[in-house]
């Protein structure tokens, strides 16, 4: 493909060297090959405007950089936006890609929301995948990408890649941090969706309201100008979205009690899901979800939205969500104790989703509530009190131990989560330890939530050089520790 073809498909002047064929892009120069195009940007750690002339040294023919970025030997695509810039032209090479793509935006909900949208297509027959924390997931198989967005060279060749296979719709997660580097756009996104907004990742965003403005970038410059954006409606940042939304003339299709494209009547919970009373089109539905908690009801309806928006047929869709499965990690019934109590895993690594998480299992215990968990180190830290709070609040019993310590001291961040707690938390720090004395204080009719690692399969301890992930999954450890005999807490 030819540098002006690229440059011409993304509405940019024309480079005088524009003959050069194009063989591939990069933004890690040590991946550069002859006929690469290199996006050089300054990032958190590295300028890789200082990567400019080992580039082109090896074989780069053109640059995506600032203006005021030095390019001698290649095509100088200057841009004070360089990643935008880098992501349109990108977005011309790497086709095709497959016709119906959507995106999904907010604090919590990302993951779970994209895995239920590819099931319900699934379900309605097409050829369906999903991106984000999970990897890529097909009906065949799932493969790690490490991020959540992942960057925006392997974002592309993943979506060209899922094409080839024959893959028609694809649902990814769009982070803050994807958004506000134009990790995961270039191709026409038919729709976005909005699942909520609270406290996370303030160690990046300087505040929340910089936060929302990252997520907003999905509705304002991410969906096509015809797309649909889909929001859930009941969150407190809800009406702001909705604002951003119809501010570009999206078509809006808004779900939950406040929803209008989909109207969440009642909810109640059953043994072993909830059943939904919703109203579509003037019409009153009951759907019987075989998920639990308001979370995954809130989900699984941004999720129909999603489907509808890119031309889903209604009912059945709603069929669908009746054989809606458990997303990975995501109140997962790992196991269940030898004294009868179930244990489940989730996700939940911030205030709101803990707090979202307990509510959604309150229902279903008799007896208590008995919640492990801790928080990731080199991260928002005051997130954490945050998370000590909710948990104490709404658990009955609350044992703080480690969660990815990364380059901190994990002492120091099971205090921090402590301070949010009164006196009655248990401090527990080896992750196994924890477990094993929760499932051991359990009797039948309590239950256990081990949140904040869901599917995560390691415990990363260190940082830079000196990182190590320690091999770890929540589910073995709880079906482990489910069989065995431990300490119970009152014994210690
Ligand atoms: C803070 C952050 O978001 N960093 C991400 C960002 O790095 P960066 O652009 O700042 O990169 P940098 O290391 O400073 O280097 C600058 C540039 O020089 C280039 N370079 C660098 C070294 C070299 O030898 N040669 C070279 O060319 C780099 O490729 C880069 O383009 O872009 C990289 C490529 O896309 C990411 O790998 C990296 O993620 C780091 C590892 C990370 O931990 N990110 C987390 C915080 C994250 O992104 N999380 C979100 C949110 C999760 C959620 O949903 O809650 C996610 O989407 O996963
Ligand atoms: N709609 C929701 N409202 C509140 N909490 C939620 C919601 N959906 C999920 N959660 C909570 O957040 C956790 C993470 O969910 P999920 O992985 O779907 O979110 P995510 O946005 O992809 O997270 P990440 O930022 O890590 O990618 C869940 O395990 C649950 O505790
Ligand atoms: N995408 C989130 C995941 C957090 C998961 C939790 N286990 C932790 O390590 O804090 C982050 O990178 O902040
Ligand atoms: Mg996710």
């Amino acid at each position: 493909m030819k540098l002006s073809a690229l440059a011409h498909a993304a509405g940019m002047a024309m480079p005088a060297n524009g003959e050069a064929d194009v063989t591939g892009f990069a933004i890690d120069h040590r991946k550069v090959a002859p006929g690469t195009v290199f996006g050089a940007f300054p990032g958190a750690r590295f300028n890789g405007e200082a990567f400019i002339p080992a580039a082109i040294e090896a074989g780069a023919v053109a640059i995506v950089a600032r203006p005021e970025a030095t390019v001698q030997g290649a095509v100088h695509f200057a841009n004070a936006d360089p990643r935008h810039a880098f992501a349109r032209l990108a977005a011309g090479f790497f086709t095709p890609v497959p016709e119906a793509l959507v995106a999904v935006t907010g604090t919590n909900g990302k993951t779970s929301t994209v895995e239920l949208t590819r099931q319900l297509w699934r379900m309605a027959g097409l050829r369906a995948a999903s991106i984000g924390t999970l990897g890529v997931t097909t009906s065949d198989e799932s493969v790690s990408t490490g991020l959540t967005s992942p960057d925006i060279v392997t974002f592309l060749s993943n979506m060209t890649g899922l094409a080839r296979e024959g893959v028609t719709h694809v649902a990814y997660e769009a982070s803050s941090h994807g958004l506000s580097q134009y990790r995961s756009e270039g191709p026409r996104v038919a729709a976005g969706a909005f699942t909520n907004l609270s406290r996370d990742h303030l160690d990046y965003h300087a505040t929340m309201e910089d936060y929302f403005a990252a997520k907003m970038r999905l509705f304002e410059d991410v969906v096509a100008q015809d797309g649909t954006a889909v929001i859930w409606a009941d969150d407190v940042w809800s009406q702001k979205a909705i604002a951003h939304a119809e501010g570009r003339g999206l078509a809006l299709f808004t779900v939950g009690t406040r929803g209008t494209g989909l109207k969440l009547i009642e909810r109640t919970p059953t043994a072993l899901g909830q059943t939904l009373h919703i109203e579509h089109n003037g019409k009153a539905l009951k759907l019987e979800l075989p998920l639990i908690g308001a979370y995954q009801a809130a989900n699984a309806l941004v999720a129909a939205g999603l489907v509808i928006a890119t031309g889903g047929e209604p009912g059945l869709t709603f069929d669908a969500m009746k054989r809606l499965q458990t997303v990975r990690g995501r109140l997962e019934r790992a196991a269940i104790s030898a004294k009868g109590a179930p244990i489940y895993v989730d996700y939940a690594h911030t205030p709101d989703a803990l707090a979202a998480a307990i509510a959604a299992l309150r229902p279903h215990v008799a007896g208590r509530l008995i919640v492990v968990f801790g928080a990731g180190g080199d991260r928002d830290q005051g997130k954490r009190p945050e998370m000590g709070r909710a948990a104490c609040q709404d658990a009955d019993v609350v044992i703080v131990t480690d969660d990815n310590p990364r380059g901190e001291d994990p002492a120091a961040i099971r205090a921090m989560v402590l301070a949010g707690c009164d006196d009655g938390a248990k401090e527990i720090g080896d992750r196994s330890e924890a477990i094993g004395a929760a499932i051991a204080e359990a009797g039948s009719g309590d239950i256990v939530l081990v949140a904040g690692k869901g599917h995560e399969q390691g415990q990363v301890v260190g940082s830079g050089a000196d990182t190590r992930v320690l091999p770890f999954d929540d589910v073995t450890v709880a079906r482990e520790m489910s069989g065995a005999s431990s300490i119970p807490l009152g014994d210690q």
